[in-house]
């Protein structure tokens, strides 16, 4: 397990320079990206697809509007009939039929009638096919009918109306047969809605990745139950499972396992069958009871590495097989509940986002300039907890939070954003400009004086 960890040790291990001989976050999140891209396309639901993005070309069948229809209550009349009418001298006509909206039997109009019409009803043709361009519709605060109740004999309008009126035409939304969206594009709720307009149940999407998060460590217990002596409450499982949730993943956790391979292996075998990704945490490092690296470094099909990061330096990716022969990506985190954060933010987000069909993996970022300054770790990229907040001149800036130990829950959740610290700089200096990952919903951090204006850059 883990030597004592704490501000003053040296993250990248006894007797090692930072960073000897590890990989740079970039090379080991080309790692974790290769050979990844969206799932095979399946058919869900609509409301199964918000977010996700599309994998066909969306066509209508049918055009929308589907038929002329009223866009106002009141009355369809050929517009000639009611050109010369006004305040003093109503057109006064037949009322020769009652359409509300989703009725089939819509009478023709004849000159010198009309017929009443509810908003979405269909409006009649012309009994003349050559006076049709000339039907209409006035509203019924227009006329001398009352709004409720049975249909009058007769109305009287008040106004005239140009030809077409209050009719929506047939197709002037979408026509039949046009191509309404193409794959890519991602799902929102007013695609979803368009697809429901065009009569469509389900569509085609790259589904979410489902991800099994499984903790390590003979001192980890489900939270709930009571600690014994030198135990702690499994926090990774739950804080990883809500992250890839927020990413969009099907994510699900089991309990931690103790620091006995065999065991994980077991865990592992009955699990992977219904999962796209595993991670774990713990027992990547060091020290003598290195359940993951134990369990899956024998056959060289996951690969453990140190990564010139802080946190997160202890990192393993690779592959198991499930009882079909399906290979399942496995990333292996460390432990320390920030470590494994940030390796989720550095690594599994844009995997995910990949697998989503997702173009920007990064979070947004600004730049922003550190008021109190810190340490980092010569040779290693920091990625550092802080608060970002604009100032009334407009101005990003960032203060660390609490210290640098990878142990602090609680800072952690203080944090809006994480600063990346290049590898050459050991003192962050007050005045200093970094670039700043945000970590909110969407990538808005809750930072007074309005939210950060995320540019296009990523990580
Ligand atoms: N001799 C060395 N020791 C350590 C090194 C090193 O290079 N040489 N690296 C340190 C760094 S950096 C990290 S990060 C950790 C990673 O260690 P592991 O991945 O093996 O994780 P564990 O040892 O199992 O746990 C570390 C720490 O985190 C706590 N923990 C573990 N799982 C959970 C969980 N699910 N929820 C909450 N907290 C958890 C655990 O109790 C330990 O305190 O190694 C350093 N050591
Ligand atoms: O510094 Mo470790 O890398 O705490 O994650």
């Amino acid at each position: 397990m883990a030597a004592p960890e704490g501000p003053a040790a040296s993250p990248g291990g006894a007797g090692r320079a930072p960073g000897a001989g590890a990989r740079s976050l970039e090379e080991h999140l080309a790692v974790v990206l290769e050979g990844a891209g969206p799932l095979p396309a399946r058919r869900l639901p609509l409301l199964e697809a918000l977010d996700l993005v599309l994998a066909e070309d969306v066509v209508a069948v049918e055009p929308l509007p589907r038929f002329d229809g009223s866009s106002m209550d009141g009355y369809a009349v050929l517009a000639p009939d009611v050109a010369g009418a006004g305040e003093g001298s109503p057109a006064v006509l037949d009322v020769v039929g009652d359409v509300p909206a989703g009725a089939a039997d819509v009478p023709r109009l004849r000159p010198g009638a009309a017929v009443r019409v509810m908003t979405g009803a269909p409006v009649p043709v012309a009994e003349d096919p050559a006076a049709t361009a000339d039907v209409a519709v006035v509203q019924v605060e227009w006329t001398d009918a009352a709004q409720t109740g049975p249909p009058p004999e007769r109305v009287a309008v008040r106004r005239p109306v140009a030809a077409g009126r209050n009719v929506r035409r047939a197709g002037e939304d979408v026509a039949a047969g046009e191509r309404v969206l193409r794959p890519g594009e991602r799902l929102s709720p007013r695609h979803l809605g368009l697809l429901a307009s065009l009569g469509r149940a389900d569509v085609l999407v790259h589904p979410r990745p489902r991800v099994l998060v499984l903790s390590t460590g003979s001192e980890v217990v489900e939270p709930g139950e009571p600690l014994g002596p030198g135990q702690i409450h499994d926090s990774n499982s739950t804080a990883l499972v809500a992250a890839c949730r927020e990413a969009g993943a099907l994510a699900r956790r089991v309990r931690a396992v103790e620091d006995d391979p065999a065991r994980l292996l077991a865990v592992l075998r009955s699990e992977l069958a219904t999962a796209d990704l595993v991670l774990t945490t713990g027992g990547v490092s060091a020290g003598a009871y290195e359940v993951v690296k134990e369990a899956l470094a024998a056959d060289g099909a996951v690969e453990f590495v140190r990564v010139a990061m802080q946190p997160g330096g202890p990192q393993g990716a690779g592959w198991l097989v499930d009882g079909a022969g399906r290979p399942v990506r496995v990333l292996t985190l460390p432990g320390n509940p920030v470590s494994a954060y940030v390796s989720f933010e550095a690594f599994v987000r844009p995997l995910l986002r990949v697998v989503l069909g997702e173009e920007q993996l990064g979070r947004p970022v600004v730049e922003a300039v550190v008021e109190r300054g810190w340490t980092s770790v010569a040779g290693k990229r920091q990625l550092y907890r802080v608060r970002l907040e604009r100032g009334e001149d407009g101005v990003a800036r960032v203060g660390a939070i609490g210290g640098p130990g990878s142990h602090l829950v609680a800072d952690l959740v203080t944090a809006t954003a994480l600063a990346v610290v290049p590898e050459d700089v050991v003192a962050v200096e007050p005045g200093t400009t970094l670039t700043c990952m945000l970590l909110g919903r969407g990538g808005q951090p809750s930072a007074p004086g309005g939210p950060a204006s995320p540019s296009a850059t990523t990580l």
